[in-house]
């Protein structure tokens, strides 16, 4: 059972507080996704939480260690993160890439063990990346590289799993796909915290919606009480008709409000 916990921390970039006073706790078997708008600080908090910011206020816990004075080895075997837009630099067959995710547990694509090759080829078939595993991975479409790249995150196998905006560039298919294995992944054991813009794919599968606005923490709570067409006025800025449908909450992003 894992802990990952946010105590009134504050983060600055450059001259610009990015996040003010949030107080946030997280536990194995969840799936949480961060909403807000452009700007809110979703990114900063999910680099937060892996260890890769460091506060200026406040901290980061998990099971009560600060991530920040984790070993980098101990900290990736235990956190998975995905970062947004990720590429690949190297032109490495994508099974090679999908292996770099076992370098946490000291394999390389070239020595991998026995648990460390199931890892690899569940994570690929997860991520539905088979059907390319020997092409390069500089040679893919955006969404065949995202999948790659949460498929690298899969094959460490992390107990936590940090994923930003996993489903942004994938078509509707894989986007169903890729949320039924994170929600999975939880189901099995593991923390899953995922920033996601799809407010009605995030209702629906989320057990936990994280709400930021302005590097504020505006609301932490199941879907239903965090998706009110006035919780969505007042930080999106929009006018909202949100209802319950047979598939789950549906958040229709009606108008623009007028800037207050
Ligand atoms: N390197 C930086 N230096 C200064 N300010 C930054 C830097 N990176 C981001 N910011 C600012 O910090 C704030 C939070 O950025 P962050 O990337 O966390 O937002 P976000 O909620 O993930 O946005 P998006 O939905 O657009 O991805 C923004 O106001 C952004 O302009």
């Amino acid at each position: 059972m894992k802990r990952l916990v946010a105590r009134s921390l504050s983060i600055d970039l450059g001259s610009r507080r990015a996040l003010s006073g949030v107080d946030l706790a997280f536990e194995s078997g969840r799936f949480a996704v961060i909403v807000g708008p452009n700007g809110a600080g979703k990114t900063t908090l999910l680099r937060s939480l892996a260890g890769l910011v460091t506060p200026a206020a406040g901290a980061v816990t998990l099971d009560g260690e600060p991530v920040a004075r984790l070993r980098a080895a101990d900290r990736a075997r235990a956190i998975a993160y995905l970062a947004q837009n990720g590429g690949v630099a190297w032109p490495l067959p994508v099974r090679d890439v999908v292996a770099l995710g076992r370098l946490p547990h000291g394999e390389r694509p070239d020595s991998l063990g026995g648990a460390g090759s199931r890892a690899v080829e569940d994570a690929m078939a997860a991520a539905d990346v088979r059907d390319f595993a020997d092409r390069p991975a500089t040679e893919l479409s955006g969404g065949e590289r995202a999948r790659v790249l949460l498929a690298r995150a899969l094959a460490t196998k992390a107990p936590v799993l940090l994923a930003d905006e996993p489903v942004a560039a994938l078509d509707p298919r894989h986007e169903l796909m890729v949320l039924e294995v994170l929600r999975a992944q939880a189901r099995a054991g593991a923390l899953v915290v995922a920033i996601m813009h799809n407010l009605t794919l995030a209702a629906r599968f989320a057990d936990e919606i994280v709400l930021l606005d302005r590097g504020r923490l505006q609301a932490h709570a199941p879907p239903a009480e965090v998706f009110t067409p006035e919780k969505l006025a007042a930080s999106f800025g929009i006018s909202a008709h949100v209802s319950q449908e047979t598939g789950g909450l549906v958040v229709v992003a009606e108008s623009p409000l007028p800037q207050a």
